[in-house]
């Protein structure tokens, strides 16, 4: 794609920093440029038709980075509105609403948490009643706690919304539903009769995003405005249930599955920002008669660093493989056959978590890394946590999701146990469950891992069965055993990653230059090494390692900083970022941080005049004793 054609758009990048504008300003600026990218996308892509929807969404992702340090106010528009009308709504529905959706003739979003909750979706209270004389849904938000909160672009911005609303007919309860609802007048854009609309306020990061609440006086809808692809209402108010109702759920999997490559590119982008400082950087003289070293010759800083780089690699090829299985799955969906939905679930309840945990950790750790220049926001590490750790809660809080993927873990276990066979990435479970011999080797540590999974999924069950037969209900027992419950999902998420990220290197290892394979593979070594260290007490309970193990592991461990070191910004500049991307002072490609920090200083708003008016103000009378 012409990348230059798009970022050479007058009036995309800011001249004034976002950071200094106000709160209503950085929202006004950020629909501006909204509008602008979207038809400088929509033109370079058009004439980009043969790139797949992979490519184009991670191309998207990467240059909004650019065009927003925040986010886009449009961002749910495509990341939720449009897949929830893709896959929830009918044949009909898709071919009116996605027309209409793709050309932004509308502007959607996606309101599903309310006030009172989020991460329990069927607790959600705002109602849509069924009236069958009417032919209409009634909308209603009873109390404050089912106020819709959170919603992307919901505040100003959107004029349509997919609500996820509790359907009632007749007097009872049908479960939780997609609605597609018009909640501003298209013509003067006001909140339309029956519709309380705002802005949540000011957050840690998504401060363009413009996320609002939405309640419901007894709004009406017709009845064609029920996404019914899977359950359906009939005009005479028959309810037909859907094959399976988890079905509803379908977008979430899809974000959740997004937001692995999303975290590789955060911290992608991180990491180079604090590599390249690193490398300009020097500080300190620990050998008198010689210049101060970079800062990246100190293996303490190559330690917080290189193994970001070698995540951004595993998260990036974890994801491309999740996809590969997410789209396998849809197009099983779409045919009736669910038997690999709960796999799939249970993967991106996996990943998405440790992703988010170990990119917003890191992504910290980038900005420790660079000292006091870290802590500017000019460098842009601080926004890039604040959007790394937002996507700890969203899409299923972390906690959520390791436990949800408990519950797959501990089914397919008593399942084992009784005779039923482990599918696919659960298959492992059925293997050894100790290790005979530790070899060291990467295939060997990969391996170990696997044992921790099998040993501490199979722990866990039995301290439920153990609980549960001490007189504790099945509920109880489950939430006494959860810190171990969310430890066995854990380690089953990281022999994932490890052996994905192993597998799918020596997959493409065969068409790269010895050279290069050789340093991608150093990563490999690298990432497998640093977990074995990081779950040392694991690798010692389960894997029959020894200290003296131990000590050769921590040895290669440095070994292969020392070997990495060389190839590390040239490591950083593969993931080939523009100076516009990275939008930071630190991490621009020529070194020039010191000259960027200065030029950044001086557009600070208090720079503009030598004397503030507060001196004359307070500060003279104060200092005179007058005030
Ligand atoms: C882009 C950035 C903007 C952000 C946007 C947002 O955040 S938007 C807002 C994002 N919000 C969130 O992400 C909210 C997070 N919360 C949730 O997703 C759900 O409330 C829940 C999954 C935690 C529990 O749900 P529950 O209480 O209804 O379910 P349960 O625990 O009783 O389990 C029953 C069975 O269902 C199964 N199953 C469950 N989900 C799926 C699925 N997707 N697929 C397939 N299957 C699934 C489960 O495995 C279990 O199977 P089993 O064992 O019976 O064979
Ligand atoms: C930046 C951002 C953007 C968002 N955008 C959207 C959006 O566009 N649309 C939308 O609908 N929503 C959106 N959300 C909402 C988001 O999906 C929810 O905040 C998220 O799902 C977590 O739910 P919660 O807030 O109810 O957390 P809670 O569930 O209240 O979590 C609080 C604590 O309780 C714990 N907890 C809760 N339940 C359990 C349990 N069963 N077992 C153990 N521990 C538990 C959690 O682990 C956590 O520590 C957004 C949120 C953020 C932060």
């Amino acid at each position: 794609m012409d990348e230059q054609k798009v970022l050479s758009i007058k009036g995309l990048l800011d001249d004034t920093p976002e950071e200094y504008l106000s709160h209503k300003e950085k929202y006004e600026n950020s629909i501006r440029k909204s509008v602008l990218f979207y038809k400088t996308l929509h033109s370079t892509e058009d004439e980009n038709m043969s790139v797949d929807e992979k490519t184009k969404l991670n191309f998207r992702n990467i240059v909004t980075s650019a065009i927003f340090k925040d986010n886009s106010p449009f961002m749910l528009h495509n990341s939720m509105f449009i897949p929830t009308i893709m896959g929830q709504g009918t044949d009909e529905q898709r071919e009116y609403w996605m027309k209409r959706a793709k050309n932004m003739e509308i502007i959607g979003t996606y309101a599903q948490t309310e006030l009172g909750h989020g991460t329990f979706i069927r607790g959600l209270e705002t109602q849509a009643t069924y009236d069958p004389d009417t032919e209409e849904f009634v909308l209603h938000s009873p109390v404050l706690s089912s106020y819709k909160w959170w919603p992307g672009g919901l505040a100003h911005t959107a004029n349509y919304c997919i609500v996820m609303a509790r359907l009632y007919i007749k007097g009872k309860s049908h479960g939780i539903h997609p609605f597609m609802v018009q909640i501003r007048d298209e013509e003067t854009h006001m909140p339309l009769p029956g519709i309380k609309l705002g802005e949540i306020g000011a957050k840690l990061g998504f401060n363009t995003v413009n996320n609002g609440f939405l309640g419901f006086e007894n709004h009406r809808i017709s009845r064609d405005r029920m996404l019914m692809k899977n359950a359906q209402v009939l005009k005479d108010g028959t309810f037909v249930a859907g094959s399976n109702s988890k079905l509803t759920y379908g977008t979430m999997v899809y974000v959740r599955v997004l937001i692995v490559s999303n975290m590789a590119n955060m911290l992608a982008k991180a990491v180079t920002i604090a590599l390249r400082y690193s490398a300009i950087r020097r500080q300190s003289q620990p050998k008198p008669d010689e210049p101060e070293p970079q800062i990246l010759d100190y293996v303490t800083q190559q330690h917080k660093l290189f193994i970001a780089i070698a995540s951004s690699h595993a998260f990036y090829m974890n994801a491309m493989w999740l996809w590969e299985i997410y789209y396998s799955v849809s197009l099983q969906l779409a045919s009736g056959k669910l038997d690999n939905l709960p796999e799939l679930h249970a993967l991106a309840c996996c990943l998405k978590p440790l992703s988010t945990i170990d990119a917003t950790a890191m992504i910290e750790k980038c900005r420790l890394a660079c000292g006091g220049h870290g802590y500017m926001l000019s460098a842009n590490l601080a926004q890039t946590y604040g959007l790394a750790t937002a996507a700890y809660t969203y899409e299923g809080e972390n906690t959520v999701l390791l436990l949800q993927a408990a519950r797959s873990l501990v089914k397919a276990w008593v399942g084992h146990v009784k005779g039923r066979p482990l599918k696919g990435t659960m298959a492992y479970l059925a293997g050894d469950s100790t290790v005979k011999a530790w070899d060291g080797s990467i295939d060997g540590i990969i391996q170990s891992f696997k044992v921790v999974a099998i040993r501490k999924i199979s722990s866990v069950v039995k301290i439920l069965q153990d609980y549960e037969k001490s007189g504790l209900s099945p509920e109880d027992a489950w939430n006494k055993a959860s810190v171990f419950l969310t430890a066995a999902s854990e380690a089953h998420g990281r022999a994932v990653l490890l052996s994905v990220y192993k597998s799918e290197m020596d997959k493409r290892a065969a068409v790269l230059s010895p050279p290069l394979r050789k340093v991608l593979l150093q990563l490999v070594d690298l990432y497998v090494t640093y977990w074995a260290l990081e779950k040392v007490g694991d690798m010692l309970l389960y894997a029959s390692i020894t200290d003296k193990d131990v000590d050769e592991l921590q040895r290669r461990y440095i070994e292969l900083l020392a070997a990495i070191r060389p190839n590390a910004v040239g490591l950083v500049d593969a993931f080939d970022f523009r100076d516009e991307i990275l939008n930071s002072t630190l991490g621009a490609y020529d070194g020039r941080a010191y000259e960027r920090l200065m030029e950044e200083a001086m557009k600070s708003p208090l720079n503009a005049e030598p004397v503030n008016q507060t001196f004359h103000k307070y500060l003279k009378p104060f200092m005179r004793g007058k005030l």
